[in-house]
């Protein structure tokens, strides 16, 4: 069972989950014969959509090892475990009971499932997997009690409708309400909901995403007013599912199963309520105990995860003081996703890290080596963008990147100066800076993309009232000097005014200081050469008895 339910790292948060019953007789699978009695069915949790079958086979194959054969629906489940019984002992089998598949006597080999599709032209390839392109309703919900200076509910819905295309669905419509306060049963207010039903139902809608976070009561009351074949979710489990999607390291890929495992867990309620209907009532009681069953899996399954999540920090960490015993600052690149972090740090080192016109492009950090004309070097980090209405625990779940940032001796918060929304998204990332506890760290502000505004002259004139702003264009290289120069002024202020004596033997550490600190002036010597210069911390202790020397030369 343990075994099964890894498929929950495989699987969208947004998937409302269903029934499959997995046999596990194969006999070239030892090691899950031993563990799991023959001829038993395991209950997991799966997409219950038809069209969705060969995704979640394949998740079974990837999580579990077992060869997929056939799936299919089944009449009952008697006659599924009648059935089994009656084959041989070398076959894999898996079987779904979905109540969204129709034809009761279904039982397709897998391709012939996704040949017979008649939408199959809605599966596209996205970030190398196959994702079916739902269409999807969207839903708003304006509060009185809003914030003033917060986004407003159409561009909290457009973004939304970004999202949802960056996750590969297709926004067929949307609709929102003014509210004093959401309703706690439903999230918007009855009338809404049958206004929504009549809309989707006429346009066919398979899945309704909310734009704030519902409780686990308001997921299941929504779906069963919507009719039960629609699929509900929200904008924090939207966001999960594309950094699913995007995940490309292993570590990227534990600290997002990890959070979509945090926002199931107190979502696993009355899932299996379809059991008990299907058993007419004579199991009552049977899906509030699978439910701790799947509870008590789903909290071993974390415990594991985090496990496995703190050995990959440990080794990175490892990797980060080595990096950081060489004396050269840190300058991390944060702002709101699709700012143009990951193009400036390409056009400055490069570097190939993937950039283009979608939602959180980027998910795990890279650094690479800046090296100016003068001689002057530092490391640049690029990060995960945020978000407005970013949840704390997808914060938390990326703390490689928040450690980066916090380790950094300098942060260039960059801004989509172009964005009609640029102020409101500085704003939101101030607002998740402010909660890392880094306010002692120099920041610079950048506005990109200054190619793309209509007025350049008012932006320029308006970031030199703001003191400090650069403008630049990560894609024309239009004031990226300026740029670099605003990044040596300010590591300036976060360097050490030394003056040391360094032998003539040690001209490495000469090249150092050349390297990576601001030299005022030089003076060859008897003993060597006498230096005076400003360096980043490490450097400064590395050179401490030199520094000594000197004084004691003078
Ligand atoms: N016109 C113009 N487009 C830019 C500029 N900088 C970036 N872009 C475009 O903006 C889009 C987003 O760029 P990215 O570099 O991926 O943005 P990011 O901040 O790394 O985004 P996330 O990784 O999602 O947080 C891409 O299509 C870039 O080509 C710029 O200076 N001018
Ligand atoms: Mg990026």
């Amino acid at each position: 069972m343990n075994n099964c339910c890894s498929c929950f790292s495989y699987l969208p948060s947004t998937t409302k989950t269903t029934t499959a019953l997995v046999s596990t007789r194969n006999p070239n699978r030892r090691q899950w014969k031993s563990e799991i009695k023959p001829q038993t069915y395991h209950h997991l949790h799966l997409f219950p959509h038809p069209r969705w079958i060969h995704l979640v086979a394949r998740a079974l194959q990837d999580a579990t090892g077992l060869e997929v054969e056939q799936i299919g629906s089944m009449e009952k489940k008697e006659d599924l475990v009648h059935r089994s019984e009656e084959e041989t002992e070398t076959e894999s089998e898996i079987e779904i009971e979905s109540r969204w598949v129709k034809k009761k006597k279904v039982k397709k080999v897998l391709t012939e499932a996704v040949d017979e599709d008649e939408e199959y032209g809605r599966f596209k390839l996205k970030n190398g997997k196959e994702i079916f392109q739902e269409k999807t309703y969207l839903v708003g919900v304006e509060c009185k009690s809003n914030v003033p200076n917060s986004f407003s509910i159409d561009e909290s819905l457009k973004e939304l409708a970004q999202l949802a295309d960056t996750a590969g669905l297709i926004v067929v419509g949307s609709t929102y309400q003014r509210l004093s306060t959401p309703n706690p049963r439903t999230y918007i207010g009855s009338g809404k909901v049958a206004e929504i039903k009549t809309s989707i139902n006429g346009l066919d809608v398979e899945t309704v995403i909310f734009d704030d976070e519902l409780s686990a009561g308001q997921l299941r009351n929504l779906e069963k007013a919507f009719g039960g074949s629609v699929r509900v979710c929200d904008r924090t489990s939207l966001i999960l599912d594309i950094f699913n999607q995007r995940a490309a390291t292993h570590e990227a890929s534990l600290q997002v199963s990890l959070a979509q495992m945090e926002y199931q867990l107190p979502r696993l309620t009355k899932m299996w309520t379809h059991l008990e209907r299907q058993a007419g009532g004579q199991v009552k009681g049977m899906g509030e105990k699978q439910i701790e069953v799947d509870k008590r899996i789903l909290r071993t399954q974390i415990g594991i995860l985090k496990k496995e999540l703190e050995s990959v920090r440990l080794h990175r960490k490892q990797y980060r003081n080595r990096r950081l015993s060489v004396p050269v600052p840190v300058v991390s690149l944060v702002g709101y996703t699709n700012a143009g972090k990951s193009t400036l740090l390409n056009s400055l080192t490069g570097a190939t890290v993937l950039a283009e016109d979608q939602l959180f492009a980027t998910l795990d950090p890279t650094t690479r080596r800046v090296q100016v004309d003068n001689g002057r070097g530092f490391l640049l980090t690029d990060t995960v963008g945020f978000i407005q209405k970013l949840p704390t625990t997808l914060v938390a779940a990326f703390r490689a990147t928040l450690e980066e940032i916090s380790e950094s001796s300098l942060l260039v918060h960059v801004v989509d100066i172009s964005h009609p929304l640029a102020q409101l998204q500085m704003d939101a990332v101030d607002k998740v800076l402010s909660e890392l506890d880094i306010a002692s760290i120099p920041k610079l502000i950048v506005w990109n993309k200054v190619d793309k505004v209509p007025n350049l002259s008012k932006i320029k004139d308006e970031a030199e009232e703001q003191q400090g702003v650069i403008c630049i264009s990560a894609r024309t290289g239009d004031g990226v000097k300026d740029f670099l120069n605003a990044i040596q002024e300010k590591l300036k202020d976060s360097l050490i005014h030394i003056e040391a004596l360094i032998p003539y033997d040690k001209g490495e550490l000469l090249s150092t200081i050349h390297e990576v600190g601001v030299v005022e002036g030089t003076e060859y010597v008897e003993n060597g050469t006498l230096v005076k210069a400003h360096v980043p911390l490490p450097l400064a202790r590395l050179l401490v008895p030199l520094r000594q020397k000197v004084t004691q030369d003078r």
